[in-house]
């Protein structure tokens, strides 16, 4: 009966082509649990080849391969596997694909406010459009001295204890981030707030993943009355109490900036407007530091598997700089070979390979193909960005495929793929290219990152996270050093200077 209903409710439309569903448990076998962005690729190209009946143009029967789908305990799943299906679906009819998964355990929780994985609606709209506002690209701008100067004490650091190279970037996206949304500044890495509001932000991350998402489709696993309680601690309240954010510190932050707005109001408009802004504030932190993090990770792997790379960029900074300061945004121009790089890490290892799934919210039909209201969709980064048609051999690191033949900076529009897709892309990249750019302009001008004594001989294996919605690279051993004296002496004096 439920497959007569739904052929009916199709009008006979097929869903998009996958791998045939096994009865009672549909797909759920063909879903892996880890690097499933890997499978999907290859299943795109299994699924993916529009034939001919009769070799007859005119009868072709649509097996694209770019939109593929999965039915897992009467969800569907679908999987856009080439820009322009992204773009077709999630940008162009953003108005429908723009929702996100049901999560009732964040709801529970309080979390609906943070913005991730809000609802697309009345209540993500005004939180969406407060980050807009404040990561615009004139608005990030203004927080480049904060991180120009945090870069800095990067390498002070480095410089002190390079054994702890992963600690260091963990604390200073943490600090970046913590500065720009709330004007905190975070004392060290054994900071109570710090560590406070990175766990939440763990907890967080770990309840959309895709494990989680399958979850609201057991009717008997939705309701876990035992352990929520234990759970529903109202976390952004927390949250922002921690970080003082009503207090309003007095260095420019995005919380500051609320502030004002907050205090026109009164009563259940001011309660709400509170939850609001607390809500998209704590937002930035979960979203931001671990694909910061992670992006900044791969930046160093690249360096200890492309030597060459490192130098040339060396070379880059030391002919404008002149080895006597650090580089600094202003150079930016002169540096595309550092900015190339930059893209290069964003699209040779997607933070997010499968972006953050977003929900149709409406019926629909795509190139022949039926996508139902409460379809999970995926746009699949890593099939778009590795794409031998637009990325000659994609597998390679090669910053040069992101300038023109002249030196110059080449626009690449897929790449933005790399922050999600429509309505729900990242309000963060703008913030993100700023950071990149500095951190890597920095720690190039000053240190040479390389392979351990121990793993020059012999193969130097690396592994990425696979289980995740933000994937990073497995922990690797690395050396940090300074180029030489003048390197030294640089990053002393600056410090000196502070
Ligand atoms: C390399 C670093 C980053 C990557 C790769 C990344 C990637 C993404 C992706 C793929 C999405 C989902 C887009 C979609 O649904 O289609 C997203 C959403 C989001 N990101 Fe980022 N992000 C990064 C850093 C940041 C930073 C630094 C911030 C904050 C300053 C940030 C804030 C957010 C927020 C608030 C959302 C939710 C937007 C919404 O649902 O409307 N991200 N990001």
């Amino acid at each position: 009966f439920q497959a007569v209903r739904d052929y009916r409710r199709r009008g006979g439309v097929p869903y998009p082509p996958g791998p045939r569903p096994l009865p009672v448990l549909g797909n759920l076998l063909h879903i892996p649990k880890e690097h499933s962005w890997l499978t999907y690729t290859q299943y795109s190209k299994k699924y993916g080849t529009s034939e001919s009946l009769f070799l007859m143009p005119s009868f072709k029967i649509y097996v694209l391969g770019d939109v593929i789908s999965f039915r897992v305990f009467g969800q569907v799943i679908v999987v856009l596997n080439t820009i322009k299906a992204a773009k077709d679906l999630l940008e162009k009819r953003g108005e429908i694909y723009s929702d996100r998964p049901e999560t009732p355990i964040l709801d529970m929780m309080e979390w609906q406010w943070v913005l991730p994985t809000a609802r697309y609606g009345d209540t993500w709209r005004p939180a969406r459009r407060l980050l807009d506002r404040g990561l615009r690209p004139g608005a990030v701008a203004s927080y480049r001295p904060m991180q120009q100067a945090r870069a800095r004490v990067l390498m002070t650091r480095l410089l002190a204890s390079p054994y702890k190279w992963e600690d260091h970037i963990e604390l200073l996206q943490g600090e970046l981030l913590l500065d720009m949304t709330y004007g905190y500044q975070v004392l060290d890495r054994q900071d109570r707030k710090f560590d406070m509001v990175k766990r939440l932000s763990e907890f967080g991350t770990t309840l959309v993943l895709p494990g989680a998402l399958l979850v609201n489709n057991l009717p008997f696993l939705r309701h876990i009355p035992e352990w929520l309680p234990r759970f529903s601690y109202k976390p952004l309240a927390r949250y922002g109490h921690a970080m003082g954010w009503k207090s309003g510190t007095a260095r420019p932050s995005l919380a500051l900036q609320n502030l004002q707005e907050i205090e026109k109001l009164s009563g259940s408009d001011r309660d709400k407007a509170e939850k609001m802004v607390s809500g998209a504030l704590a937002s930035l932190y979960s979203a931001g530091s671990d694909t910061t993090v992670s992006a900044t990770l791969t930046f160093f792997l690249v360096c200890l598997l492309h030597p060459e790379i490192q130098k040339k960029a060396q070379e880059e900074i030391d002919a404008v700089t002149g080895r006597e300061r650090f580089p600094s945004f202003e150079d930016r121009p002169r540096l595309p070979f550092v900015d190339a790089i930059c893209k290069e890490v964003l699209r040779w290892m997607p933070v997010t390979p499968l972006a953050v799934p977003h929900a149709v919210t409406q019926d629909d039909v795509y190139e022949g193909l039926f996508i139902p209201k409460g379809a999970i969709v995926f746009g699949n980064t890593w099939a778009i960005l590795r794409d031998p048609d637009e990325y000659e051999d994609p597998d390679a690191f090669k910053p040069e495929r992101f300038l023109n033949s002249n030196g110059s900076l080449r626009d690449d529009l897929n790449l933005t793929s790399v922050f999600g897709f429509g309505k729900r892309i990242c309000p963060g990249r703008h913030f993100v290219d700023a950071t990149l750019f500095i951190t890597v302009a920095s720690l190039l001008s000053v240190f040479n990152i390389k392979k351990r004594k121990e793993d020059e001989d012999g193969a130097f294996r690396y592994t990425y996270t696979g289980d995740s919605v933000i994937s990073h690279p497995n922990r690797f051993g690395c050396s940090v050093v300074p180029r030489d004296k003048i390197a030294e002496e640089l990053i002393n004096a600056d410090t000196l200077s502070r």
